[in-house]
């Protein structure tokens, strides 16, 4: 059995342990490789086909773990009670990559799959009816369905707000609306339908959800075996000290709702964790601390008024006078809910009516102020938990879907399974559960039977009726008019001093002869309706106050004029009509703002005016009226016709001037955006307009079930059909006779009858040409000729499959698999020619721009290997330069140097011979020169003379000029200081 506190979290889930792990991958290899010979996965493929055949492939799946199998489009799921290994990311991967329906085992996924990918590629809303009878499984077939819409709509990105708040949104429903029955452990006591909005490009835009007729009764009392509703139970086990303080809080077995079956636990379910989760998954979808200890207190509030213990005190009239026993818990409630002590004690003990001009106020025996008391209790309840989805809503309505952009949605429709808890229990609530019921097993068999033979026989095609139970006479009992079973019960309820026996008396008196109405033999006060599952006896005891649900005017007031506002937006007028009475607010004050500025610009003009003249009544007499005198007025219900702007209906400003009396009605400006965006979700969920008449419960119920029903009739719907396997909820336990009934209620045999003899693809001859133009000869041009041909000669369809309609082809699901299946290969064809083509465009650019790419470096590389070359050479060149131009320029000095020399020595010599002769002429020549020949000591050149230009310095050549200056830019260091040397030297 699941754990409750161990629940899987869907596609999240990460499993640690190597040894699941192992489980997992055994468990998939096996899933992926069922027999295709028995244990057929499609109903359809049997090759024999009577109930019991039926029954016995259902149980041989069961038996070897697969809970899933086809019949055609629509998925049976026979409920294990015990968490296969299936739900986790690799099957979530492995379904959202397939396509097509059937290609893989039958799967949860495959459906949410094919909604998703349908909706985007039809462009069309699709909606999922899941239905089964109670402990089914479709509470957790909505709750895979989700995770994998969500999963889908997520994937490349890491998932919106809107998808985590819808996912965070079901253990709140779940908390609030679901509680332990005999058949399941968390039965919803409530319907659901979610609408995931889409925009076109498959992102999610937003959601919400509707609800429908919560089972309040169960908040007074439940049958044996069974608790009351989760939220009591998390909170009493969870709460903290300090929140036990603060909302007052006692033991589960203290208060008088919870412990009439002394069943406070339930095996599976940890209260304190689950309380947790709660917190955590408010906070999540967007309920503050604040609003999480309001939620709180009036929970506490509701189980207290639960204890409140009536006495009965003889009073003047009677000895029947109803007094409270345990006062001291007024008290508490009082403060809980904010109200005055003395006026709930007056309301929960007095009547008070109005008679003409006086008012009389009688007190209540016991059990009328007992039924006064528990009313109370499950009016608060059911408008919490209607506050709560509301809120809800609020938070996943996405400014996109309230100004209702292009997109389309997927709806999941969970909705209470059929009910028969006893001929002797039976009551106002499971006729409604089974009404519903009714509706929506109609709405199966015109989409499965009766829309698909009608088609035949519009279409000529030859074909062989098949008989199925029909209930829309059933459902006619109830709603035809104006003798209709809930038309009837309605009236019976509005007759002020009828009683449920008289409702009894004149449902007997109008219905009695219809097929699908029966009295008992024994006489009691009961009847019986031959429902399509079943013939289900109904008590009548209870059903005039059930269907009224009013709490007392008296209580309602105390209640309205509570200091907290929560209290007050709980029990208060409909958010619409406070927006609508701000809406007329408003255009009266603009008329007037306009009517202002008109008149006090002509009073500016007169005044310009009466300059020149003297006025002889004072000019603002009726200007000071101004814009309050008509608001008042119309208060009043004087409005004047003349002033009421044409585009405001005066019918329903009478309502709501009514309404404006009324001192809660007040509106602060500062709440106009809740009250916008409230009026916004209940456009989008529809409640039923505001009308004067307080609206009975199967009135507002038969409302919401015909939007309902239109709702699903603009979507292309898929049928998941929940079976329980056992009713002991024992793990992999097939019980044959259970399901059996199962199977012949729902009409599974004539399902799978017409989904094997019928031809469940059909498609207009032009959609067929432009879906499979690739295919045809002639292409977009084809005619329905054209078709035909291409139909008889393919090899493999087989003739008697298909039949040729006016409009239509209607083709059996294995033709329409091949014809896909050539389409799939043609376009796979193109589409690998495609690639092959894009990929040699990208090769060969690739291949340019690397050779373009090569071609530059080899370019650079070799202009570097010249340019060093060149280089080199030039070098050489210059090295040669140096050494040539030094070696004339050595040449050169040492020429000039020697010349030098000689000149000197010339000239020395001569300056010694001047010397000598002088001295020798003045006889003072030193004695060992004397007779000596001054010729012998000086050395004369060879040729004994001078030339002229010898003594003068030659000019240096043009050309000696040029070398000698690159000399001094260019010549290497090493040679310069060579020169330097030769110099020194
Ligand atoms: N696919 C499943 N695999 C394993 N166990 C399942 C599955 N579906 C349902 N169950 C078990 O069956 C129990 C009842 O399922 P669920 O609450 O979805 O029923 P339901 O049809 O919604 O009933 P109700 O109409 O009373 O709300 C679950 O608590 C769970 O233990």
């Amino acid at each position: 059995m699941k754990e409750k506190g161990s629940r899987p979290q869907g596609p999240n889930i990460t499993f640690v342990s190597t040894e699941t792990s192992s489980t997992i991958d055994s468990f998939l290899a096996k899933f992926l490789t069922q027999p295709q010979d028995r244990e057929y996965a499609d109903l359809c493929m049997l090759p024999e086909l009577t109930e019991q055949t039926l029954l016995d492939n259902l149980r041989d799946r069961f038996n070897s773990g697969h809970i899933y199998t086809y019949i055609g489009p629509i998925l049976v799921a026979v409920n294990p009670f015990n968490f296969f290994p299936i739900y986790n990311p690799k099957y979530a991967r492995l379904y959202s990559q397939s396509r097509r329906l059937g290609a893989l085992p039958p799967h949860i996924f495959a459906i949410a799959d094919i909604t998703y990918h349908n909706m985007l590629r039809i462009k069309e809303s699709q909606c999922v009816v899941i239905s089964g009878e109670s402990g089914s499984g479709k509470t957790e077939s909505t709750n895979f369905l989700l995770h994998h819409l969500t999963t889908l709509s997520q994937k490349g990105s890491d998932g919106s707000s809107v998808e985590q708040t819808l996912l965070s949104a079901g253990p709140v429903l779940e908390a609030f609306g679901n509680a332990v029955t005999v058949q399941n452990n968390n039965s919803s006591r409530f319907g659901k339908f979610i609408k995931v909005n889409y925009r076109e490009n498959g992102m999610v835009s937003g959601a919400n959800v509707e609800i429908y007729l919560l089972e309040k009764s169960r908040i007074i009392s439940q049958a044996v075996g069974e608790r009351n509703y989760h939220v009591f139970y998390y909170l009493l086990e969870g709460a903290t000290d300090e929140d036990r303080k603060k909302h007052f809080l006692l033991q589960p077995n203290d208060y008088h709702y919870l412990n009439q079956n002394n069943f406070f636990s339930c095996e599976g379910i940890n209260e304190k964790y689950e309380y947790d989760r709660l917190k955590h998954s408010m906070e999540a979808v967007g309920f503050s601390k604040d609003s999480q200890d309001k939620i709180f207190g009036m929970i506490s509030a509701v189980l207290l008024l639960g204890n409140i213990e009536f006495i009965k005190r003889p009073g003047y009239h009677s000895d029947e006078n109803a007094y409270i026993g345990n006062e001291e818990l007024i008290d508490v409630i009082a403060e809980l809910l904010n109200i005055k002590a003395q006026q709930l004690h007056q309301a929960l003990t007095m009547r008070r009516t109005v008679l003409r001009n006086d008012t009389v106020i009688t007190r209540y025996n016991v059990s009328e102020a007992v039924f006064n008391k528990n009313a109370m209790s499950k009016c608060l309840y059911n408008a919490l938990f209607h506050w709560i989805v509301l809120r809800m809503n609020q938070a996943l309505i996405k400014r996109d879907t309230a100004i209702r952009k292009k997109g389309y949605y997927i709806g999941i429709l969970d909705i209470f399974g059929f009910e028969d808890v006893g001929a002797e229990w039976n009551s106002f609530e499971q006729l409604c559960i089974n009404y519903a019921n009714e509706h929506l097993q109609a709405y199966f068999n015109q989409h499965i039977f009766q829309f698909e033979q009608e088609e035949y026989l519009k279409e000529n095609i030859t074909w062989t009726n098949i008989e199925y139970t029909d209930n829309t006479e059933c459902v006619h009992l109830f709603q035809q008019k104006p003798y209709g079973l809930l038309r009837l019960i309605d009236e019976e309820s509005n007759i002020n001093n009828a009683t449920d026996q008289s409702m009894l008396l004149k449902l007997n008196t109008y219905l009695s002869n219809n097929e699908y109405y029966e009295i008992p033999h024994k006489k009691e006060d009961a009847f019986i309706i031959a429902h399509y599952a079943g013939k289900v006896k109904y008590q009548i005891a209870g059903f005039r106050e059930k269907n009224k649900d009013l709490m007392r005017h008296d209580v309602m007031m105390v209640l309205k004029n509570s200091k907290s506002a929560f209290v007050r937006e709980l029990v208060g007028d409909d958010p619409i009509a406070i927006y609508r009475w701000n809406l007329v607010r408003n255009t009266f004050k603009a008329v007037n703002a306009f009517k202002k500025s008109i008149q006090s610009r002509r009073i500016r003009r007169a005044e310009s005016v009466d300059r020149l003249m003297v006025p002889n009544e004072p000019l603002n007499a009726s200007h000071k009226r101004g814009s309050d005198s008509h608001l008042s007025a119309f208060l009043r219900g004087e409005i004047s016709e003349a002033i009421v702007p044409d585009f405001c209906d005066t019918s329903v400003f009478k309502t709501i001037v009514t309404r404006a009396k009324k001192p809660q009605t007040k509106q602060k400006p500062e709440r106009q955006p809740t009250l916008r965006s409230l009026q916004a979700v209940k456009e989008i969920i529809g409640k039923k307009p505001l009308s004067n008449k307080p609206s009975s419960v199967s009135r507002q119920f038969e409302y919401s079930l015909s939007r309902l029903m239109k709702t699903l009739s603009s979507a292309t719907p898929y049928f998941i059909r929940c079976i329980k396997s056992n009713n002991e909820k024992i793990p992999n336990f097939f019980d044959d006779n259970i399901i059996l009934r199962q199977l012949r209620y729902t009409g599974m045999l004539e399902t799978v009858r017409i989904r094997r003899a019928g031809y469940s693809v059909r498609i207009e001859y032009e959609q067929f040409i432009n879906q499979y133009r690739i295919l045809l000869p002639n292409g977009q041009n084809s005619t329905r000729k054209d078709v035909e041909e291409y139909i008889s000669k393919h090899p493999y369809i087989d003739a008697n499959n298909v039949q040729y309609g006016r409009t239509k082809i209607f083709l059996r699901d294995a033709e329409k698999l091949l014809l896909d299946d050539h389409l799939h290969r043609i376009i796979m064809q193109h589409i690998h020619t495609l690639q092959h083509w894009f990929r040699s465009v990208l090769a060969r650019r690739k291949y340019l721009k690397l050779r373009a790419g090569i071609i530059n470096l080899q370019a650079l590389s070799r202009g570097m290997l010249v340019r060093n070359r060149i280089r080199q050479r030039m070098d050489a060149a210059l090295c040669i330069q140096t050494y040539f131009r030094r070696h004339i320029a050595q040449k050169k000095y040492r020429l000039i140097m020697d010349t030098i020399t000689r000149i000197q020595a010339i000239a020395k010599g001569r300056i010694v011979r001047e010397k000598y002769e002088l001295l020798k002429a003045a006889n003072e020549l030193p004695c060992f020169y004397q007779g000596s020949d001054v010729q012998t000591v000086l050395v004369l050149p060879s040729s004994g003379s001078f030339t002229e230009s010898e003594f003068t310095e030659t000019e240096p050549e043009d050309e000696d000029d040029e070398v000698s200056d690159e000399e001094t830019t260019q010549q290497p260091i090493g040679a310069e200081s060579e020169d330097d040397e030769d110099e020194e030297g």
